[in-house]
């Protein structure tokens, strides 16, 4: 039985699983101890599920329990990762080179540290949404200290050459750092074999809870060091002081392991279902894909329906389909997306673009109802005439 509405916004957040929920709910009331008790048995479960929920995240991302640090979400995250290597490299140098479609949480921060005397490159990208990697090594100068580029965008799904970059980077003894919040538990993701230094993540985006999110940081080959960005009572190895939201970690832990084991199931389902999607939508003529249809996440796609205002299609979709024209925090401006203009398109083209993002409980007839629904919407505005065949 469809119900409504449709959700298909799960770049930007996802429903919690119910396994997660069912594994944080005794860490809110009966084992609500402070991770920080070492004098009680309290902290001492709260401390034992902690470190389970490390591993648990290690594990999906080839990491060691050591090098995690639980943060408040990805922003924060980013911001640890860009401020803290700003800071304590300072002595080598104030060069940070990221690209033009990163999150805003990256995008800012880099413009706050411009204004403390950072030096930013803001790579472009090709119109497939990838930046060029000789762009990059060429780039890189004796003050670089930083790379920052994004796993894979949370607007077209593109996945960027991770590896190689990391690679590049670790040739020229700079620090590489991704954000790959939309990448962790949809591909595989590893912090080794892609030559990641530091890493952000965050629960919700995988079907955990709101409010949790964990910067990996690199402990051997290289060492990475970061300087503290919220001091107080040194939790994290002092790099993120503040009493550990035991619930939110757990949580992010069993999502972790729920996306380890269930990842490859549902990306294969969900690509099949995201093709079947854009090639109806593709079929209704003048509709166009946004960025790379290789290298792109499996659950998402991005299409500009020409001729077509996404604003007047979101809203004569919205009471039965969730969908959005971009990210969810730039989606209260009028802009057009910074991203797809990035990619090269004009303010209209980008103004004529949704972003369809599929998850979990996505069901064919979901995908059937909103072909049906988006295709009749698009013919109207259009002001084409409809046929139906039955
Ligand atoms: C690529 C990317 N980075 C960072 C964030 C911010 O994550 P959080 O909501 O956990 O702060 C998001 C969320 O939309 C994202 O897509
Ligand atoms: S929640 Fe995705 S852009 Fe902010």
């Amino acid at each position: 039985m469809l119900e409504l509405p449709v959700y298909l916004d799960h770049n930007s957040t996802t429903p919690c699983d119910h396994r997660v929920v069912e594994a944080m709910l005794p860490f809110f009331t009966r084992d609500f101890g402070n991770a920080a008790s070492h004098s009680h048995a309290f902290g001492w479960k709260a401390k034992e599920a902690v470190d389970y929920a490390r591993e648990q995240v290690a594990n999906l991302i080839g990491a060691s329990s050591g090098e995690i640090i639980f943060t408040s979400g990805a922003t924060e995250a980013d911001n640890l990762a860009i401020k803290g290597v700003f800071e304590m490299y300072a002595g080598k140098g104030n060069h940070i080179i990221t690209s033009g479609i990163e999150h805003k949480a990256v995008l800012d921060t880099c413009r706050h540290l411009e204004k403390l005397g950072a030096e930013i490159t803001y790579l472009p990208v090709s119109p497939e949404g990838f930046v060029d990697l000789n762009k990059l090594e060429s780039a890189i100068k004796p003050t670089t200290i930083l790379i920052a580029i994004m796993y894979a965008n949370n607007e077209i799904g593109t996945i960027m050459p991770v590896r190689e970059i990391g690679f590049i980077a670790r040739k020229h003894g700079v620090l590489f750092f991704t954000d790959a919040t939309q990448a962790v538990g949809k591909i595989p993701v590893h912090v080794d074999n892609d030559n990641i230094d530091l890493l952000a993540m965050t629960a919700h985006k995988l079907y955990g809870p709101k409010g949790t999110g964990a910067l990996y940081v690199r402990r051997k080959g290289p060492r990475v060091r970061l300087t503290a960005q919220m001091d107080g009572g040194g939790h994290e190895k002092g790099l993120r002081s503040g009493t550990l939201n035991v619930p939110g970690i757990v949580g992010l832990g069993k999502a972790c392991q729920i996306c380890q084991l269930e990842m490859s199931r549902e990306a294969e389902r969900l690509s099949k279902l995201r093709d079947q999607l854009e090639q109806a939508l593709l079929g209704l003529g003048q509709v166009f894909v946004n960025g790379s249809k290789q290298n792109r996440l499996p659950q998402v796609t991005n299409l500009c329906f020409k001729d077509v205002d996404s604003n007047g299609l979101m809203m004569a979709l919205q009471k039965n389909i969730a969908v959005s024209s971009g990210s969810a925090c730039t989606s209260a401006t009028p802009e057009p997306s910074y991203v797809l203009k990035a990619l090269g398109l004009s303010d209209e083209l980008a103004h004529s673009s949704l972003r369809f993002s599929l998850g979990r409980k996505t069901m064919e007839e979901e995908i059937d109802y909103t072909i049906e629904q988006v295709s009749k919407t698009v013919h109207k505005l259009r002001g084409e005439l409809t046929w139906s065949i039955t």
